[in-house]
């Protein structure tokens, strides 16, 4: 059974009395496991489309569910705690909290879901090995660097063990350095079965994924799968797609 399903998602946003269509018809399913990028020019509707899969958001019309569960269904009241038990975000800006060490950012999501001290212990511990932030746990986000920044936000968005990961992009703020890590743990994670959706303007982020979808004028217009080819060869695919979609112009209407 697929993991989330989108069916004729559509979303429109009223301001100054003028209707905007962000979404105009988004249909796309992803099945457990999928790592999944999601691509399209400035406007095009990623930002939205990433809102509503987080719950954060809901459509106009149209049926989003993830396990089967009806997310616009969902009343705002129940809303937070099912992105706690259900979902993990790492955003562009980290989100991180400058009045908590880096050890209680990571662990804020299993406070609130009243985890044990010992059980969230237990999952840091291979967690911050793995992403090499063991020594920093006790300093605050204001004290270490951008990458690790975004290191630790991996951590809090992966110790909750998310049926989705969703990331907005991930390594907009990185050095090259810094977002190669950071996609090489993307890839650990998902070769460990961690279902991963990220939005991305870059082609080399995205390449990193098995499968893209380019969203333009409100819909899905386009998808490649990575499948068994190079990740070199799938980078140039993508960067034909992005090509061919800017050339053609158009707007959301
Ligand atoms: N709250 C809102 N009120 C009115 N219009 C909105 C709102 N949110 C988004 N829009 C409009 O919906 C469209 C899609 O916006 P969205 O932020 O989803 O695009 P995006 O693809 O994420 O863009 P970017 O790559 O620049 O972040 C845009 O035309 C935007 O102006």
């Amino acid at each position: 059974m697929a993991l989330l399903t989108l069916e004729h998602i559509r979303r429109t946003f009223t301001a100054d009395q003028q209707t905007v269509t962000a979404l105009k018809d988004i249909t796309f399913t992803v099945d457990p496991g999928e790592y999944v990028a999601i691509m399209g020019e400035s406007g095009a509707g990623k930002t939205t489309l990433l809102n509503i899969m987080a719950t954060l958001d809901q459509a106009t019309s149209g049926k989003i569910t993830l396990n089967g569960l009806d997310l616009n269904q969902l009343p705002e009241k129940d809303a937070a705690k099912f992105r706690r038990a259900h979902l993990g975000f790492v955003f562009q800006n980290f989100n991180l909290l400058d009045t908590f060490n880096n050890q209680d950012n990571i662990f804020l999501p299993l406070v609130l879901a009243k985890t044990s001290l010992k059980e969230m212990r237990r999952r840091l511990t291979p967690l911050a090995k793995e992403l090499a932030i063991t020594e920093i746990l006790k300093r605050y986000p204001y004290e270490i660097s951008g990458g690790q920044r975004q290191r630790v936000a991996a951590a809090r968005a992966l110790i909750t063990q998310p049926e989705l990961l969703l990331a907005d992009e991930p390594t907009g703020a990185l050095d090259s350095h810094n977002a190669a890590s950071l996609l090489h743990l993307f890839d650990q994670v998902n070769r460990q079965g961690q279902t991963i959706i990220m939005v991305t303007h870059s082609a080399v982020t995205a390449s990193h994924a098995k499968r893209t979808l380019f969203i333009k004028d409100g819909i899905i217009y386009h998808e490649l799968f990575r499948g068994d080819q190079s990740q070199a060869d799938y980078l140039a695919k993508i960067t034909d797609s992005l090509t061919a979609l800017v050339a053609q112009g158009g707007g959301v209407s």
